[in-house]
């Protein structure tokens, strides 16, 4: 589904990702680990055509994801706040959303029932605009417009970091059954080695823009990262 031919970004002289070559097919559930800045937001960022790579290619289903279109039917992306828009209330930005998407308000409305849980409460008719929304609640939102797009592809930047532990929990059950039932190939982030080993199939190690390790998800994946990570 993603294949990243001999990709370079640098910043102000400075290489922050350097894959040669990496293919990540239809259905799999990736995680991508690495130290603060060893370039894991740049590379989701190069993956959604938000900056352009100095050298080689992103694709998306075989096409280069840099000046076209089509990898935006079938992706949904949560990075950061910056993805919302924070003066509207969670239901105008899903309905939005949905609209954006050719979604029926049946549809958004189903999924946002689906979500319920999730929510804790905390998202809906409470009359808040997003802005004024926890970081942990605004992420809630992220994923949820990510969803109501019914996508083929996700991708989540550190989808746990400002999620309290039951959220956690219901974030992973989801992912689980979202690539399971469902088939959407996922890619995400995190520093909790142990959600990652827990959740995912298949690790990418980062070191200093490269990927450094690519680990199929054993009983011993955990350790080794461990060791990798140790001080
Ligand atoms: N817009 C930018 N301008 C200059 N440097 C940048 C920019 N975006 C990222 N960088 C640099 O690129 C490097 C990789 O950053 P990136 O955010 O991709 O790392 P990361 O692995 O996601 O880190 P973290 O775990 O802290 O989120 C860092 O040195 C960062 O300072």
């Amino acid at each position: 589904m993603i294949t990243l031919n001999n990709i370079g970004k640098a910043y102000n002289g400075k290489i922050v990702v350097d894959i040669a070559a990496c293919n990540i097919a239809e259905g799999e559930l990736v995680g991508l680990v690495g130290n603060n800045g060893a370039g894991k937001t740049t590379l989701f960022r190069l993956l959604l055509d938000l900056v352009r790579a100095d050298r080689g290619e992103v694709l998306s289903k075989g096409v280069n994801v840099a000046g076209n279109e089509n990898w935006k039917q079938f992706t949904a992306a949560y990075l950061d706040e910056g993805f919302l828009i924070t003066y509207l209330t969670p239901e105008e930005y899903f309905y939005f959303i949905g609209k954006l998407h050719n979604r029926t308000k049946a549809d958004v409305d189903e999924t946002l029932k689906s979500l319920e849980t999730f929510f804790d409460g905390a998202i809906l008719q409470n009359g808040k605009y997003i802005r004024d929304l926890s970081k942990g609640n605004q992420f809630k939102v992220g994923i949820a417009s990510c969803l109501i797009q019914n996508p083929q592809l996700l991708i989540l930047d550190e989808p746990f970091a400002n999620l309290d532990p039951s959220s956690q929990m219901r974030l992973i059950k989801m992912l689980r059954e979202l690539n399971e039932q469902k088939r959407i190939t996922i890619l995400i982030s995190s520093h909790d080695l142990n959600h990652i080993t827990d959740i995912c199939k298949r690790i990418l190690l980062m070191e200093k823009g490269k990927i450094i390790n690519d680990l199929p998800v054993s009983a011993d994946t955990l350790t080794e990262l461990e060791n990798y990570f140790k001080v």
